[in-house]
C-alpha cells in the first residue's frame, strides 16, 4: 500500500494529538505540518509556518484542517492560492467542531470539492481516539478508505450517516474527555480533602479511570452490568449512587450537558 501524503492545517491541542497518535502508529503517513507556532516536529515530518511557505513538492492527497472554525475560510482561502491545481488532486479532512461540507467546499473554490468532516477527540494522542466520520457525496470511495484508515490509525472510528449527526458526536465523544477530565480533578480533589496526599489520590484516580476505560473497551457486558457489578445491595457503591441517580442530578445534567455542547456548534457554523 502507497503511504498517503498529508499536509496537517493546524497543530495545537487537536491537530497535535493526531499528529502524535499518527506518528507513533505503525504505518505512519507522510506529513506536513502548517502551523505558525509550533516549535519541533518529529523526525520525517516538516514544518511550514504560512501557506505561502509550502513548497511545490507538496501534493496531499488529504488536507486535514485543524484550525478553529473561526480561521477556516481565511486559511482555506490562502490554501486555494498557494496550492492552485492541486486543490484538484486532494480531499479535505476537517475536525471542526462547526462549519458544513457546503460551506467548506465553497471555501476551496469547488462545489465539488471532496469534504470528510470528522470528530475526532484528543485521546488520539495514544492511540486512543473516538472519531465520528462523515464523507460528502464527492468523496470517493478511495477517498473515504483512506480517512477512516487514518483515522483507525489513532482509535475508534466510527462512520455516520447525516453531517447533522456529527453534532450529537462533539457531545458524546469530541467534547467528552473534558467531562471525564473534569470528574477526575473533583475525585482526586476529594480524596485530598478526605486526607490522602495528593500523589495517592491522583494516582487511584488515573489508575480507576484507566482501569474503567480498559473494561469498557476490552469486556463484553455493557456499562450497565459493569457498574451493577461494583454495585453491592445496600453497600458502599449504592448509598453513593443514590446522589448520583436523583432525577435532578446525572440524569438530567448529562442530557442538558450534551444539548449546550450541541447548540454551541451550531452557533459555531454560523
Ligand atoms: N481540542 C479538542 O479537544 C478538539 C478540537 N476539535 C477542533 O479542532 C480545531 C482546532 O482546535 P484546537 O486544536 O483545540 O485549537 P488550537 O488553537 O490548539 O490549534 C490550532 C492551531 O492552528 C494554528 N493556526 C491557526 N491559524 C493559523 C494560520 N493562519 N497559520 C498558521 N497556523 C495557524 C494555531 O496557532 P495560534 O494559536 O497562533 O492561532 C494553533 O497552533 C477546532 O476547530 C476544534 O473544533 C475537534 C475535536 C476535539
Ligand atoms: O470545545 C470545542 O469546541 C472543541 C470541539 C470538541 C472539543 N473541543
Amino acid at each position: 500500500m502507497t503511504i498517503p501524503t498529508l499536509l496537517l492545517v493546524g497543530c495545537g491541542k487537536m491537530g497535535g494529538a493526531l499528529m502524535r497518535g499518527w506518528v507513533s502508529s505503525p504505518t505512519p503517513p507522510r506529513i506536513f505540518i502548517l502551523d505558525r507556532k509550533l516549535q519541533d516536529a518529529p523526525a520525517g515530518c516538516t514544518i511550514f509556518r504560512t501557506p505561502e511557505e509550502i513548497t511545490p513538492d507538496v501534493k496531499p492527497d488529504i488536507i486535514v484542517l485543524a484550525v478553529k472554525p473561526a480561521g477556516a475560510e481565511a486559511m482555506l482561502s490562502s490554501l486555494k492560492t498557494v496550492l492552485g491545481e492541486r486543490m484538484n488532486h486532494t480531499a479535505l479532512l476537517s475536525v471542526m467542531a462547526g462549519k458544513s461540507c457546503e460551506k467548506l467546499a465553497s471555501w476551496c473554490g469547488r462545489a465539488d470539492m471532496p469534504v470528510i468532516r470528522t470528530m475526532p477527540n484528543t485521546p488520539s494522542c495514544v492511540g486512543a481516539g473516538a472519531t465520528g466520520l462523515y464523507a460528502s457525496p464527492h468523496v470517493s470511495q478511495a477517498q473515504k478508505d483512506l480517512a477512516i484508515r487514518l483515522m483507525e490509525q489513532v482509535g475508534t472510528v466510527v462512520s455516520v450517516p447525516h453531517e447533522e449527526d456529527l453534532r450529537t458526536v462533539i457531545a458524546i465523544a469530541g467534547s467528552a474527555p473534558a467531562y471525564v477530565f473534569y470528574l477526575a480533578e473533583l475525585l482526586e480533589k476529594v480524596g485530598q480533602d478526605f486526607g490522602l496526599d495528593a500523589h495517592a489520590s491522583r494516582a487511584l484516580v488515573r489508575g480507576m479511570i484507566y482501569g474503567v476505560g480498559k473494561m469498557l473497551h476490552e469486556l463484553p457486558e455493557d456499562a450497565e452490568t459493569l457498574r451493577k457489578n461494583v454495585t453491592s445491595p445496600n453497600g458502599t457503591t449504592a448509598a453513593a449512587l443514590s446522589v448520583f441517580m436523583k432525577e435532578e442530578h446525572w440524569p438530567r445534567l448529562i442530557p442538558e450537558a450534551a444539548k449546550a455542547a450541541i447548540k454551541r456548534s451550531r452557533e459555531l457554523d454560523d
